[in-house]
């Protein structure tokens, strides 16, 4: 399937699931497979969530993908932009003719218009893993590389929480500028298991979750669901999960690990967000 499409779900309906319909609508399990594109469409803010795992060959943006069809333009990016973090081996990705190199966990964000976009690997046997986010865009930024030593840094959280971790924001307005994107990457200290707890939520964005180093046979338990009604989803290393807008996003893990978030929706203001009280929470 060239690109599979999730509806939304409503909060009153959502409480009902059972584990496997909460799996299938909000469970993104199958991102990173060699030489493959993965693309998961969400009604949800139009946010789309993707994964290009080139091997021997490279891979192009829209490949596979009627985008008349599906997006109702001629290109990919017509009216969209994207966020790009590759958590595998070194590649690059050639926006109309110019190539930008990415290391592990070196970022790109790439404005509207670009009509050609292609992935590529150093080296097939390790190949780069670009995860990939696109949202709808109404004017063009500039494309911008950003490597982990770029974004901005904020430590939060605590030993005694167990939720020590640093925040990295990768495409955020004190960083670089894009329509409606925000993206970046959260990682646990060793030791520390939380992720964004306390918890949020915020009606103005939506969120998608993709946790990585996660160690084989080990666990994050992600936490979603308006406060008073919590559910699990348990994920493992390079699942993602959609977050509505009405539902909190937070984790508990067997062992440290680190996570990309990333938002579309009204604002991009990070701190914008609706805690929760910790005493009502159920
Ligand atoms: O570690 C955290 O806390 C986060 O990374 C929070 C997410 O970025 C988020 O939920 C922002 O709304
Ligand atoms: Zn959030």
């Amino acid at each position: 399937m060239a690109m599979e499409i999730r509806q939304p779900s409503n909060s009153k309906d959502a409480k009902h699931y059972d584990t496997d319909r909460l799996r299938e609508e909000f469970l993104i399990e199958e991102i990173f497979v060699p030489g493959e594109i993965r693309r998961i469409y969400s009604h949800i803010d139009r946010i789309i969530t993707m994964g290009y795992t080139p091997t021997d060959k490279p891979l192009e943006l829209g490949e596979g993908l009627n985008t008349m069809t599906n997006l109702g333009t001629d290109f990919f990016l017509e009216r969209r932009e994207l966020g790009v973090i590759n958590i595998g081996g070194k590649g690059a990705i050639t926006a109309d003719g110019k190539k930008y190199v990415l290391n592990p966990r070196d970022g790109l964000y790439v404005g509207m218009g670009a009509k050609e976009v292609v992935f590529e690997s150093d080296d097939k046997n390790a190949p780069a893993k670009f995860y990939t986010l696109s949202a709808p865009a109404h004017t063009t930024y500039p494309t911008v590389h950003i490597d982990i030593t770029k974004a901005r840094k904020v430590p939060c959280g605590d030993v005694e929480h167990a939720n020590k971790r640093v925040i990295n924001q990768y495409i955020h307005p004190e960083v670089m500028k894009s329509c409606q994107l925000t993206m970046g990457l959260t990682q646990l200290e060793e030791g520390s298991v939380w992720n964004t707890m306390p918890c949020h939520t915020h009606e103005r964005r939506m969120e998608v979750y993709l946790y990585l180093d996660i160690p084989e046979n080990q666990v994050v338990f992600h936490l979603m669901g308006e406060p008073t009604e919590l559910r699990t989803i348990v994920m493992r290393n390079e699942q993602a999960v959609i977050s509505p807008s009405w539902s909190i996003h937070s984790g508990v893990g067997t062992h440290a690990y680190s996570f990309i978030w990333g938002m579309v929706g009204e604002n991009q203001t990070f701190d914008d967000m609706d805690h929760c009280d910790m005493n009502a929470i159920k």
